[in-house]
């Protein structure tokens, strides 16, 4: 198995190709945070099996790409900066454009696993732009808002998609995000577990904002990926479906 290194910057941003407005070019920004730095530029999507190097940093031993989709709004920025910074980006709603990436490194049963995180944005006007991600993703994190059912109402129309433009083994997980807001919550825990087990997904409830499961739903995906490039012989197969689960924690102490 080859050592790989990663470069030392935090992630980068893509211009949107053609439906980024003309006088931006590219990047989402937010106020307060730190913004991805960019990263060797990728032209274009990155390749799968062919980790973007340069620099010096983390070494890795396999690379992965994972991409976070969604209505604009569920929390997809902020599950990645939760993941990537263990920060929450309160305060106003910066809508993303076009479409972002961070890198993280997990080590997964002494595997040093790289996760290429791709943050795509969630308005319908730059749909066209994250298309051109979904062949080369290995995995894929559909999020929800708890608050928002349209956004749950939306996730049929999202597998639509997914099942168009992504990979067919593409590894898939729904995400019901914001579940510290209990009292605006309308989507019921057991309205995602049902249309999680219609679909045959694993599913859990995160909340960007006190970082529930949010390690987990990173960390399920890294396990998977693992397992399906460098599995040995001997190794039981990882069952995502069963880890989730298992380690999926409830929105307060106990599972509504
Ligand atoms: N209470 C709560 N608010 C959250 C959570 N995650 C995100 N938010 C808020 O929801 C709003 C939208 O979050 P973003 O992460 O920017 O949403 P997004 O999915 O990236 O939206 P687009 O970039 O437009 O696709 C922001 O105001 C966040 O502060 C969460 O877990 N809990
Ligand atoms: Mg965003």
């Amino acid at each position: 198995m080859s050592r790989k290194k990663t470069p030392k910057s935090k992630g980068g941003s893509v211009p949107a190709a053609s439906a980024l407005p003309a006088t931006n070019g590219s990047l989402s920004a937010r106020p307060g945070t730190t913004r991805p730095g960019r990263e060797t530029p990728p032209n274009g999507p990155p390749q799968s099996g062919r980790p973007s190097l340069g620099g010096s940093g983390d070494f890795y031993d396999v690379a992965f790409k994972v991409m976070l989709v969604g209505d604009s709004g569920v929390g997809k920025t902020c599950l990645l900066v939760r993941f990537k910074d263990g920060a929450f980006l309160a305060g106003t709603f910066i809508s993303t454009v076009g479409i972002d990436f961070r890198n993280k490194v997990l080590e997964v049963d002494g595997v040093k696993v790289k996760l290429q995180i791709w943050d795509t944005a969630g308005q319908e006007r730059f749909r066209s732009v994250t298309h051109a991600y979904y062949r080369d993703a290995h995995a894929l994190l559909l999020l929800y808002d708890v608050t928002n059912k349209a956004s749950f109402d939306n996730i049929q129309a999202w597998l639509t998609e997914i099942q168009e433009y992504a990979q067919r083994d593409v590894v898939l997980m729904l995400l019901g995000n914001k579940v510290d807001s209990t009292q605006e919550r309308v989507v019921k825990r057991e309205d995602g577990e049902k249309l999680a087990k219609e679909y045959g997904l694993p599913f859990m409830e995160t909340s960007a904002k006190t970082g529930l499961n949010v390690d987990l739903a990173f960390t399920a995906i890294a396990k998977e990926l693992k397992q399906r490039s460098v599995k040995a012989p001997s190794e039981p197969r990882f069952q995502l479906h069963d880890y989730v689960k298992r380690e999926g924690q409830g929105a307060s102490c106990c599972r509504p």
